[in-house]
């Protein structure tokens, strides 16, 4: 099932007016967050406000991610049995640096019997994971990591190797890249790291479209202020959707029933166009059945 992820907005655990917030904004998804955004001394307060939180639901059709803290921290185990009892859509695990550590995490959960729908997605942040992306998303055939994507790390990826992060990002693009070859080769999703400068307009979208045309599946985002417009430009324009309905359309006549490559309007168009046409439209009808712009 084809599922929009334009838009998953982070929030911090320990702040009980962004979790209630959640409920009502227009993202995609919504990432609680028990990592970097809480303080040590938070740590608990924060797992025990996520737990009620998702235990009482009213996020309705948003993707539900808890980011816990990582596998070198005290608080991980506590955070992935807290995770695995009140059922969010998955797992978000943070410096995943080697199929160890998902080895580490499915252990866990296979251990409290969590329920297979969750599903683990890991954060690509350190140099290891991004030397080992292919490792990391071939562990991916193994359905006992539930492993369903990744989500890039920008912050701490800089942090460790020195790599500043510029606007336009050349700097990153060569590693975004590798990271997401290593996730279409396994089939697996991958989500943009988020933007800081929250109130630079301008840089975001240009982020986002940057990001979108590198092709992600979408932006992790850390602003309610930043939802509508990534939401917007992750969104298949009409004008793409009318045309990849048309080369559908056109394939199906009788006459090119049996031709690999057809001419409309002037333009070559395979088969293979005709299978990125219907995932446009598969992407467009499930953001429309979200009922949200
Ligand atoms: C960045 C912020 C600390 C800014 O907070 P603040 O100054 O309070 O923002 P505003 O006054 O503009 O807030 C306006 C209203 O919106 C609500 N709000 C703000 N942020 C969020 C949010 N993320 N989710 C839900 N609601 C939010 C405020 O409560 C206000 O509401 P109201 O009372 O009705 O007016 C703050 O935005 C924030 O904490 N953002 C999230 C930070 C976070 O989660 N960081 C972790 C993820 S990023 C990361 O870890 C990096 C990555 O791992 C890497 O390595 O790259
Ligand atoms: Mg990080």
């Amino acid at each position: 099932m084809i599922r929009p992820r334009r838009s998953l907005l982070f929030m911090p655990g320990s702040n009980a007016r962004a979790l209630e917030k959640a409920r009502n904004l227009p993202a995609d998804g919504i990432i609680l967050d028990l990592e970097d955004s809480v303080a040590p001394d938070a740590k608990a307060m924060a797992r025990d406000q996520i737990a009620a939180a998702v235990a009482a639901g009213g996020f309705g059709k948003r993707e539900i991610l808890i980011r816990v803290n990582a596998l070198d921290s005290p608080w991980w185990i506590d955070d992935v049995s807290m995770a695995g009892k009140v059922r969010p859509d998955g797992i978000l695990v943070p410096k995943i640096s080697s199929v160890e550590d998902l080895t580490a995490i499915a252990n866990r959960l296979s251990d409290i019997n969590a329920d297979l729908s969750i599903r683990v997605w890991a954060m690509i942040e350190t140099a290891r994971a991004v030397l080992h992306a292919e490792e990391l998303a071939a562990a991916s055939r193994d359905s006992e990591t539930r492993l369903a994507g990744f989500v890039f790390g920008p912050n701490d990826i800089s942090r460790e190797t020195r790599i500043r992060m510029q606007p336009g990002r050349a700097t990153m693009l060569p590693m975004i890249t590798h990271c997401i070859l290593a996730t279409r080769a396994y089939g697996l999703e991958i989500l943009d790291g988020p933007y800081s400068d929250f109130s630079n307009f301008n840089g975001f979208g240009q982020e986002c479209t940057q990001a979108r045309d590198l092709g992600f599946d979408g932006k992790t985002l850390i602003h309610p202020g930043q939802i509508e417009a990534c939401n917007a430009i992750f969104t298949p324009p009409a004008e793409e959707v009318a045309l990849a309905r048309k080369i559908i359309a056109a394939f199906e006549r009788p006459e090119n029933a049996s031709r690999g490559a057809i001419s409309l309007d002037g333009q070559m168009v395979e088969r293979l166009h005709a299978d990125m046409a219907r995932r446009t439209i598969a992407i467009a009808d499930a953001i429309t059945a979200m009922g949200r712009p």
